[in-house]
């Protein structure tokens, strides 16, 4: 058997060109990946590298913050997802400890007379900005212009999706209208060399909860993804500029599970810090996703009822964060607490 490798890194410029047989290529390329493991990474993207750079440098600046500036954004002060979360608050793999990994959750700006905040729409409310990192103003307004630069990447890449689907290129137009997005700055401590892989994870294995998720990942590795028919990890390593991208569980579902939402975790054990700036589209909560087209075949039923976005993403939120939760109540906590991260956060 063949060696399998990490997820094939395509050139995503066709997509913005004149060229019908590049641009054909791609949506082959593409095709090909969501049915494989739902997992590409695209370079020739319009997101100038200045940008991804300017970005990295305020997610670096957030969390070189003390403890207490960042609990001021702490986001159990909101109901709706967004602000700081400590180490070790999510636990998305059973059998493992709470996570090595602390983040910021950053969204569309909805001021609290938006009807997305009064219908309580999933994560729609305002942000909370931290009141002293350096350069506050830099920050919030780098932050929302690489936010609103994705998010437009993201809407590229669901015009192509369709397009594998042989549908024209705006048939997403009424997920992506109104679409509800969270963005996380990620930062994962140095794990210590000698670690038991089974126990820490910078993030367990999972799978992603919404439609897509476009991942930006500085120079430290750490991410893998799960290669099933091979049961190996494979790493993703760093490609400068990239966006890793991969399918999420609502668009497998939409799918028929033609295209796959994959498993994939963050193990650092590098000896350095690691940052990383997860963008997961989830689309306009009212949608409802059904079974796509050409996604089943003459006379096959649909595996899955209508559900809408707000609904699906929702219930896996409560999922994994409740198993943390219990965790942390029962007697396993002990084990969790002696896990040390190299660095201490804010210590
Ligand atoms: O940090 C990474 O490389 C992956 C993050 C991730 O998988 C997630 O936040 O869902
Ligand atoms: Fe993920």
């Amino acid at each position: 058997m063949s060696v399998p490798s990490a997820p094939p890194i395509l050139d995503f410029s066709p997509f913005y060109g004149k060229n019908c047989d590049a641009k054909s290529k791609l949506i082959e390329e593409v095709r090909k990946c969501c049915h494989y493991n739902g997992f590409f990474q695209i370079t020739g993207h319009p997101i100038p590298l200045d940008l991804q750079r300017r970005v990295m440098n305020c997610s670096r600046r957030f969390f070189d913050l003390p403890l207490e500036e960042k609990l001021k954004v702490d986001k159990n002060l909101t109901t709706f997802n967004r602000g700081y979360e400590l180490l070790r608050s999510q636990m998305l793999e059973v059998g493992t400890g709470p996570e090595l990994k602390e983040g910021l959750y950053i969204g569309e700006e909805i001021p609290k007379d938006h009807p997305y905040y009064l219908e309580k729409k999933l994560n729609s409310g305002p942000n909370q900005w931290p009141p002293t990192v350096p350069n506050k103003e830099e920050f919030q307004e780098t932050t929302m212009e690489y936010y609103h630069a994705v998010f437009n990447l993201a809407k590229d890449i669901l015009a192509v999706l369709a397009q594998t689907l042989g549908v024209e290129s705006t048939f997403f137009d009424p997920l992506t209208d109104g679409a509800v997005a969270t963005m996380r700055y990620l930062h994962y401590p140095a794990q210590p060399q000698d670690t038991d892989d089974k126990l820490n994870r910078g993030i367990g294995a999972h799978t992603d909860f919404g439609c897509i998720t476009l991942l930006l990942q500085d120079e430290v590795d750490g991410l893998q993804v799960l290669d099933a028919p091979s049961g190996q990890w494979l790493d993703v390593k760093p490609v400068p500029g990239a966006y890793v991208v991969n399918l999420g569980n609502l668009f497998m579902r939409m799918a028929n599970d033609k295209y796959k939402s994959n498993t994939h975790r963050v193990i650092n054990k590098s000896g350095r810090e690691r940052y990383s700036i997860p963008f997961f589209f989830s689309g306009n909560p009212d949608y409802v996703c059904e079974c796509l087209p050409n996604c089943r075949e003459e006379g096959e039923p649909a595996k899955y009822g209508p559900i809408t976005v707000q609904d699906m993403v929702t219930a896996s939120y409560k999922e994994s964060y409740g198993r943390a939760e219990e965790f942390k109540k029962g007697l396993n906590l002990e084990k969790a607490e002696v896990i040390p991260a190299v660095a201490a956060v804010g210590a």
